[in-house]
C-alpha cells in the first residue's frame, strides 16, 4: 500500500509551473497593453501627422506660387502702364479665359491706389464663363463680395500677402503692390489674384500628394491644430487654419483620408507573434513537463514507491536498482542501506535475546517462548513439559579452575544442550549463571525424563574434569522436569517454579540425576512425592 503525498514534488512543481506560466502569459498581455498596442498607435498618428504635414506643405506651396506669380505680374512694366492708362490693349492681350483656366485663377482685380476699381477679370463661377469689366455692376455683379473684401484689406494695409477668404467655396487671395519691373517709383495700385479651394483645386491636390483629401470652412475660429478620427480600416485627419478677411471667427480645414493598412498588418503581425510565442510557450512548458515527467518525477515516484515497498517485501518491481543513473544510485545505496539496516537489526534481536557467552536464547526468549507453548498447550489441549538444568558444585569449579575456565566451561554444557535441542528439537535457554531451561511441547513425562537422562549424559560424555566436585571427578548437571498438568495453576510460572521445586530435590538427593516434578497427594508433603528417578 503506497503512502498518498499530498503536496508531492509533482505537485509543487505544476503549482509553480502553472503560476509562472500565468505570470508569463500576464506580463505578455500587460506588455502588449502598456508598451506594444501605444507604441503602434503613436507610429500611426506620426504617420498621419507626417501626411498632414505633406499636405500642408503643398498647400502652402501652392499660396506661394499664387503670390510669386501676382507678384510677377505686379512687378512688371506693362501692368504698371496699364494702371495708368497707358496701355489700353494690356487686357486684351495677356488676359484669357484658357489663361485663367490654365493658372486656375478665379477672379482677377487691378486697383487704383485709391483704392478704385481699374479693372476686374474672372471666371464667373455660376456660369462658368470669363467676364472683364470696369465695374461690380450687370454681368460682373458677382465679383462684388471679392471686390469688397480687397478694397477693405488696402484700407487695412493689408496687401503684398496671401489669405484665406471664407467664400463658398474657400478661396486663397495673393496681392501685391503694382510697381515698375526694376521696382522704382510710387506704387499706382494693387493686383490681387484668387484661386478658389473647389473641386477642381482638391482634384489638382489629390493627384499632386497622392491622397484624397477634403475641405471644409467652420464658424469658430482654431489655431493651427490637428484632429484625428480612427475608424475601421481608415482614419479621418484634419489640420485646420485660420481664415482671414471674414467678419466673424472661421477656420479652414484640410482633411484626409488615410488607409490603416500598415498599422493593422503591424497589429496583426504582432498578434501572430504574440500567439505564436505563447503557442509556442506552453509548448516548450508542455514538452518541459513531459520530459520532466519522464525524466525525473516517474522515477521519482517509483522510488519513492520502491523505499516503501523494500521496508515490507524488498522487492525491486521497477528495476530502479538496475539504472545507471542517480536514481539507480539511490535506489541501490538505499537497498543496501535497507540490508544493512535489517541485518543490524537481526544483530540486535539475536543480542536482546540470545546470551553472549554461550550463544543460546536467554531468560527473555525462554519466557516468551514459554508464554507461547503454554497457550498453545492450553488451547490444544496438549503435554508440556519444562526442564530445568545446573551445574553441580560450578561454585568450586570456577574456585578451583578460574573464572575463564568456568567461562569455557558454560560454553561447552551449552554446546552439548544445545545438540540434543536441535536433534530433539525443542528450545533450550540460558536463564541464569550455570542455570539453564528447556520447553518441551507434547512430549510425555516418560519421554521427558529421557531426554532429561540424555542431557545429562551427554554433560558426562564431555568429561570435563572438575577435581573438587563431591560428585563425580568431572562436570556433571542436575535436572528438575515438571509437566503442566502436575502444577499447582495452570500457569507458565507455576510450571516453572514445580520445574524448580523438581530441580531442589535432585541437588538435595546428591545431584547428577533427573527429577520429575510429582503434585502433591492429599494429607502428603510435597517432597515425599518427588524423588529422585
Ligand atoms: N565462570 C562463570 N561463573 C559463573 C557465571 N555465572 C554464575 N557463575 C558462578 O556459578 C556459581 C554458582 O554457585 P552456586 O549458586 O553456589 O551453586 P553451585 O556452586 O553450582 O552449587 P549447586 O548448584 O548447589 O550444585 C557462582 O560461583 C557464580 O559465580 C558465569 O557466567 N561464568
Amino acid at each position: 500500500m503506497h503512502q498518498r503525498i499530498p503536496r508531492s514534488l509533482r505537485f509543487r512543481f505544476f503549482v509553480a509551473l502553472g503560476g509562472l506560466l500565468l505570470c508569463a502569459i500576464a506580463s505578455l498581455a500587460a506588455i502588449s497593453a502598456w508598451l506594444i498596442f501605444p507604441t503602434l498607435q503613436a507610429e500611426e498618428r506620426a504617420t498621419v501627422k507626417r501626411e498632414l504635414d505633406r499636405v500642408e506643405r503643398s498647400f502652402k506651396l501652392d499660396q506661394q506660387q499664387l503670390h510669386a506669380q501676382v507678384r510677377d505680374w505686379a512687378h512688371w512694366d506693362d501692368t504698371y502702364q496699364f494702371i495708368r492708362g497707358d496701355y489700353p490693349r494690356y487686357a486684351d492681350v495677356n488676359f484669357s479665359q484658357e489663361m485663367f483656366e490654365d493658372m486656375r485663377y478665379q477672379f482677377m482685380a487691378f486697383f487704383t491706389s485709391s483704392g478704385e476699381v481699374h479693372f476686374l477679370a474672372g471666371i464667373n463661377p455660376e456660369t462658368g464663363s470669363y467676364q472683364t469689366c470696369r465695374a461690380t455692376i450687370g454681368d460682373c455683379s458677382w465679383m462684388t463680395p471679392w471686390v469688397n473684401s480687397m478694397q477693405a484689406a488696402i484700407e487695412d494695409n493689408r496687401t503684398d500677402q496671401i489669405s484665406i477668404y471664407a467664400n463658398h467655396p474657400p478661396a486663397i487671395v495673393a496681392s501685391s503692390p503694382v510697381l515698375r519691373t526694376d521696382k522704382r517709383g510710387v506704387s499706382p495700385g494693387w493686383l490681387f489674384k484668387t484661386r478658389t479651394l473647389n473641386s477642381e483645386w482638391l482634384s489638382f491636390m489629390e493627384v499632386y500628394t497622392g491622397l484624397p483629401i477634403s475641405l471644409s470652412l467652420s464658424h469658430e475660429s482654431a489655431p493651427l491644430s490637428d484632429s484625428f478620427s480612427f475608424s475601421g480600416n481608415t482614419v479621418v485627419a484634419e489640420r485646420y487654419f485660420p481664415v482671414s478677411g471674414s467678419p466673424t471667427p472661421m477656420s479652414l480645414s484640410i482633411g484626409i483620408e488615410l488607409n490603416r493598412t500598415s498599422y493593422l498588418t503591424s497589429l496583426t503581425t504582432f498578434r501572430y507573434v504574440l500567439l505564436w510565442t505563447a503557442g509556442l510557450m506552453i509548448m516548450v512548458i508542455a514538452l518541459v513537463l513531459l520530459l520532466l515527467e519522464k525524466i525525473v518525477l516517474k522515477p521519482l515516484r517509483l522510488l519513492t514507491q520502491f523505499t516503501q515497498q523494500v521496508g515490507t517485501d524488498g522487492t525491486d518491481t521497477y528495476g530502479l536498482t538496475k539504472r545507471n543513473d542517480e536514481i539507480g544510485l539511490l535506489s541501490r545505496t538505499f537497498q543496501e542501506q535497507f540490508a544493512c539496516q535489517q541485518q543490524l537489526n537481526a544483530e540486535l534481536l539475536k543480542l536482546s535475546t540470545h546470551d553472549a557467552l554461550t550463544g543460546l536464547p536467554n531468560r527473555r526468549l525462554f519466557d516468551q517462548r514459554l508464554e507461547t507453548a503454554f497457550a498453545e498447550a492450553v488451547l490444544a489441549p496438549n503435554a508440556l513439559a519444562v526442564m530445568m538444568l545446573d551445574i553441580d558444585h560450578f561454585k568450586l569449579y570456577n574456585d578451583h579452575y578460574g573464572h575463564q575456565c568456568g567461562d569455557e566451561c558454560l560454553q561447552q554444557v551449552a554446546g552439548a544442550f544445545n545438540s540434543i535441542a536441535t536433534a530433539f528439537n525443542f528450545l533450550i535457554a540460558r536463564t541464569g549463571g550455570e542455570e539453564f531451561s528447556a520447553i518441551l511441547p507434547g512430549v510425555s513425562p516418560e519421554s521427558a525424563k529421557e531426554i532429561g537422562e540424555q542431557l545429562t549424559q551427554a554433560i558426562d560424555h564431555l568429561q570435563l574434569p572438575h577435581a573438587t566436585s563431591p560428585v563425580k571427578p568431572y562436570v556433571t548437571v542436575s535436572v528438575g522436569i515438571a509437566m503442566l498438568k502436575d502444577s499447582k495453576s495452570p500457569s507458565a510460572s507455576a510450571v516453572m517454579s514445580a520445574a524448580d521445586q523438581a530441580l531442589y530435590l535432585a541437588k538435595a538427593a546428591g545431584r547428577h540425576q533427573v527429577v520429575l516434578f510429582k503434585p502433591p497427594l492429599a494429607n502428603t508433603t510435597f517432597s515425599a512425592h518427588n524423588t529422585p528417578l
